[in-house]
């Protein structure tokens, strides 16, 4: 399977065509509207989450509820669009008229607004922030939300949760399975399963906030279900977790990956990071501990996978820092008219969402069929022989 995704962040809309989709998924815009609402929850979000309530039309490759196997169109309307018409004009404009277009010609530090201005040649930087902006990352999840409905046929789940904000760490066994994960960061404003610490991660929030400054943290997302040997180790680029670390730092903002207990491996000796194997009648092969986040040669072990990510604070600060005027080249101390402080719990719903479009896009390539009910006999067939193996 393949997705692409057009748009702009104050553009008319947001596009994305999925490719490979097997035929008879079911799939609803209902499936994929309460992920996009999932996404913009979340404590430390600034007023544009006000303006949107993202809802999907789809717009090709779904017919009476179940997907046809042709390209799906999945199409998210900014709200705010309308009030960016002048400004994201999309017909050529009088020189005369230039002024009124507001150009951007103060990069800010940590956003992609010179490094892409220098590289596609855009004085007006407002090119370059209305695609690099996270606003892209609705449709991410809208194509998530269609990689997430084939994992469930599957008896697949996945869960992306917040792990820490600023520092303030949850604790990691807070929930007792995956259902009461998801019911638990369902209910959190910060989408952290620990209760205990929800406030004092609010509170960070709140000092970034106070102090024009922002926020970062880290994110964690368990896949339960995965049958073993999803992935490869014959080939670099059919590895799955390499697949799954590109997905999660190719999240805006997000600067590392690790799966289990991940850098900690580098201080621990062999034998307490890897992960012992046994087997029970019935149940097959499974590990005593997870150590390993449930990969081991690029393949999935049968374990839950589980994978993290950080996200650096947010670029745009109401605290100012130096940049340099590209019209000027004299120093500058920016203003700006809104931003997030923290989208740590937003970025745990796109993780969730990238991490399951890999997961399912190498269990559609493996059991490479068109239909999604003989993609469910292969899998089952598949977990039967992986138990008496
Ligand atoms: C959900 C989400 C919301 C974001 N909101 C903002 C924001 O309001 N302001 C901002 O400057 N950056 C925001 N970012 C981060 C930038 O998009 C990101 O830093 C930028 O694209 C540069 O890419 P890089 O940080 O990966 O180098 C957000 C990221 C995510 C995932
Ligand atoms: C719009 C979203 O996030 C945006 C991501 C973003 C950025 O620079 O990444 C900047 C902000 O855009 P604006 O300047 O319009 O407020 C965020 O609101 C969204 O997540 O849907």
């Amino acid at each position: 399977m393949r997705y692409l995704t057009a748009g702009e962040s104050h553009g008319p809309q947001l596009t994305t065509i999925i490719e490979g989709v097997p035929a008879g998924l079911p799939l609803t815009a209902e499936d994929i509207n309460t992920n996009l609402a999932r996404r913009q929850k979340g404590y430390g979000r600034g007023r544009r989450m006000q303006i949107e309530k993202d809802q999907v039309q789809i717009a090709g490759g779904v017919r009476h509820g179940k997907t046809l196997g042709s390209p799906i169109a999945l199409v998210v309307e900014n709200k705010d669009w309308k009030h960016w018409t002048n400004i994201m004009g999309i017909e050529p404009i009088k020189e005369e008229e230039n002024e009124i277009k507001r150009q951007i010609s103060r990069p800010r530090p940590g956003h992609a607004d010179l490094v892409g201005g220098i590289k596609y040649g855009h004085r007006d930087m407002r090119n370059v922030l209305e695609r690099s902006s996270a606003r892209e990352t609705t449709v991410r999840v809208a194509a998530g939300a269609v990689a997430k409905k084939i994992l469930s046929e599957l008896g697949i789940q996945v869960v992306g949760h917040v792990l820490e904000i600023g520092g303030v760490r949850a604790n990691e066994v807070s929930y007792r399975s995956l259902k009461d994960l998801m019911e638990k960061t369902e209910k959190s404003e910060v989408r952290c399963a620990d209760e205990t610490v929800e406030k004092k991660m609010m509170e960070v929030i709140d000092n970034a906030k106070a102090n024009g400054d922002s926020i970062g943290g880290i994110v964690e997302v368990v896949v339960e279900g995965v049958p073993a040997g999803v992935g490869s180790y014959v080939h670099y680029d059919r590895k799955l977790d390499g697949k799954i670390a590109q997905a999660i730092v190719s999240i805006n903002a997000f600067k590392g990956v690790e799966f289990g207990i991940g850098f900690e491996a580098a201080r621990r000796f062999g034998s307490q990071v890897h992960d012992e194997i046994v087997w029970e009648k019935g149940k097959g092969y499974s590990r005593k501990t997870n150590r390993l986040g449930g990969f081991e040669g690029g393949m999935t072990t049968g374990m839950p996978i589980v994978v993290r990510g950080v996200m650096k604070p947010i670029p745009t600060l109401y605290k100012p820092l130096q940049s340099v005027d590209i019209e000027t080249k004299e120093p500058f101390q920016a203003s700006i008219e809104r931003s997030d402080s923290c989208a740590v719990p937003a970025a745990a719903v796109v993780a969730e969402a990238v991490v399951a479009w890999e997961v399912a896009n190498a269990i559609v390539e493996q059991f490479g069929v068109d239909r999604m009910d003989l993609i469910k006999e292969n899998v089952e067939r598949v977990r039967e022989y992986a138990r008496d193996f």
